[in-house]
């Protein structure tokens, strides 16, 4: 796994949290600028694990925001509730359960659509606050009188009322909201995140059960809002009512996009540029209303030009900067380099059987497709296949373009539904399974077109794929190291030595070439350590000396495991199966040894053309 410094990150955050509030009033924050800056940073932590990491843009966290701030409101000030840490924390559950039961909801659809239904549920909630629940929530004029932060020590009580011991009540909750989010993010949990965000179909092909998680991480998100909202009634003494309104949506996003998402301290620099504008235009220029104008333009002129937003400027920065002092000095950089191999090596233990599963000595059909059809509207791509694989066999499937070979695939690993058959796995009827639990089964394919997890690193894919295998299809695992989870380093490096990927582990998938791209692909699907393995024209795209090479690896894959192969490149398919299965049209034309099918005339005629005795 990466090298981290550990706890450099929160060294560094409890210094900039104990400089601040001497530092930036000399920069012209009022204090409860900076008290307000801690509040929009620790929701934005939330939003940047929902948005940031986990690729969900909702605009409704002001219905969290809104609603754990009232709850925590409410008890402070219409019941004999005195206690406001156990508010806060009331009001945070409160919001959990809010957007569990909101979760559930809007996370049935995806992308643009989950966007608009959480823009419909920020309205709703603003107008639920407003009219038929106004008598808890104060209406328009919000809930007035809520006390300021105290901590109840027993012997005494302790009061944060004065502006200064409010920050230091907030900067307490921010940073414990950093270190839960950081450890959230280097879990096991924060990587399959970063999978859904990346590509949420290939991380649940790979057996993750994406929809779960990305509940999970909703919550979460929303616990986060329902707490800073609570802290922001007993900062101003009031709960304002517009705290439910869709603006307060469009601030933590705009906040989040200029501080940089995936980043957890982008909402807290976004904030501080964003209530520092707003104050600097309305009270020092004196703009009126223009000040929103003014700072509509700083937005986009910061979004076009800081892409990856201020903290992303800022690691990029570091990032040459390290670059350029390893340039200069290579005699000092080599030895890391050199020191890790052998640290891999022996992460291998030696124990090369344990992690990757091979056959397992059964015997008889560990795959039985009967009467496979798929019909799109007109169009019948399989047409009544029947199809059986033994254990420990090697097949190949061919076809001519359009042949329907995909389509197969995707119907047996539970990708696509058949219209019509059943499929039976290691003696299971998996045919109305989803391919999330196909592949916790152990049946999995890798993909014609390559479905990589662009932005991570070689490593990071296949711990992905790993994970899938090693923890299941869920856990709540939030706060373990991703370095301890057992075998899993292991599994890793075994499944980057046989794709031939080990001196690439650490390098961002987007700087592969298309060959290693195409041996990672391959690599994700072994490292779910899958009984049977499906692979998509493995060869696809490939130069002759990639081809050579990759077919020299899948011989070696091949060995002790069952797969089944669909490939147009026939001498190399040739060299690889025992058995080869020829679909035309949708339907199964003949299936033989390769010796049988180069010399079968039905296959000559309807799909070689004789081609294929003109390169024999
Ligand atoms: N989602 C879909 N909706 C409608 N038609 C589809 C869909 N997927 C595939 N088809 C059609 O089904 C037929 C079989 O497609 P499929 O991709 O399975 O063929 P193939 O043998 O894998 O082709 P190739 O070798 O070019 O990859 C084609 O006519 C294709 O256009």
């Amino acid at each position: 796994m990466t090298r981290q410094r550990p706890f450099l990150v929160e060294a560094l955050t409890i210094l900039a949290l104990v400089a601040a509030p001497f530092v930036l009033p000399h920069l012209g924050f009022s204090p409860a600028t900076i008290n307000r800056i801690l509040i929009w940073g620790l929701v934005g932590i939330g939003f940047d694990l929902l948005f940031g990491y986990t690729g969900l843009l909702s605009f409704g966290q002001s219905a969290f925001f809104g609603s754990g701030g009232m709850f925590a409101a409410y008890l402070l000030t219409q019941t004999s509730f005195t206690n406001t840490i156990a508010a806060l924390f009331l009001g945070t559950a409160f919001a959990g359960v809010i957007g569990y039961v909101i979760g559930l909801i809007a996370l049935r659809r995806t992308g643009i659509y989950f966007a608009m239904i959480t823009v419909a549920i920020a309205e709703v909630f603003f107008f639920v606050e407003f009219n038929p629940l106004s008598q808890y929530t104060g209406g328009e004029n919000g809930l007035p009188g809520v006390p300021p932060p105290n901590l109840p020590l027993g012997f005494t009580t302790l009061e944060f009322t004065s502006n200064l011991q409010m920050y230091a009540f907030f900067a307490f909750w921010y940073f414990v909201g950093l270190v839960i989010a950081l450890r959230i993010v280097r879990s096991p949990f924060g990587l399959v995140m970063r999978a859904i965000r990346e590509n949420p179909l290939r991380a649940q092909a790979l057996g993750h059960n994406v929809r779960s998680y990305k509940l999970v991480v909703f919550v979460i998100a929303a616990m986060y809002a329902g707490f800073g909202g609570g802290l922001l009634g007993m900062m101003q003494g009031f709960m304002p009512p517009d705290a439910f309104m869709f603006a307060t949506s469009g601030e933590i996003v705009m906040q989040t996009a200029i501080g940089g998402a995936g980043t957890l301290f982008g909402p807290l620099l976004g904030a501080i540029v964003w209530l520092y504008l707003s104050d600097f235009f309305q009270t020092v220029l004196n703009l009126g209303a223009t000040w929103r104008l003014i700072l509509g333009i700083v937005f986009v002129l910061l979004v076009c030009f800081l892409r990856r937003g201020l903290a992303g400027a800022i690691s990029d920065l570091y990032g040459k900067l390290r670059h350029r002092r390893q340039v200069a000095s290579p005699v000092g950089a080599a030895p890391a380099a050199v020191a890790a191999a052998p640290a891999a090596r022996a992460d291998m233990g030696g124990d090369a059987a344990v992690a990757i599963k091979t056959t397992t000595g059964k015997t008889g059909p560990i795959l039985k497709a009967t009467g496979l059809t798929k019909r799109y509207g007109g169009l019948l791509a399989n047409s009544d296949i029947d199809f059986t694989v033994d254990h420990g066999e090697i097949r190949g499937i061919i076809g001519p373009n359009g042949a329907g070979k995909s389509t197969f695939f995707k119907m047996l690993t539970c990708e696509v539904e058949p219209t019509a058959g059943r499929i039976i796995f290691d003696g299971k009827d998996i045919t109305e399974m989803n391919v999330t639990d196909a592949c916790q089964m152990g049946l999995t394919k890798s993909y014609q077109i390559n479905q990589l997890f662009e932005r991570l690193t070689v490593r990071q894919n296949l711990t992905i794929a790993a994970l899938g295998e090693l923890r299941g299809k869920f856990k709540l695992d939030l706060f373990r190291n991703l370095n301890k989870v057992p075998k899993l380093n292991r599994l890793v490096e075994q499944t980057a030595t046989l794709v031939n990927l080990t001196a690439r582990l650490d390098a961002p998938v987007s700087e592969l070439a298309y060959g290693e791209k195409r041996r990672l692909e391959i690599g994700l699907a072994l490292a779910t350590s899958p009984s049977l393995l499906l692979l998509d024209e493995p060869l696809a795209g490939m130069s002759p000396q990639e081809r050579v090479e990759t077919v020299a690896l899948l011989k070696s894959i091949a060995r002790g495991r069952t797969l089944v192969i669909i490939d147009h490149d026939m001498d190399s398919l040739f060299e690889l199966v025992g058995k080869v299965t020829v679909l035309q049209e949708g339907s199964l034309l003949v299936e033989g040894t390769p010796e049988e099918i180069k010399s079968n005339p039905k296959v000559q005629e309807a799909y070689l053309g004789g081609v294929y005795e003109e390169v024999a």
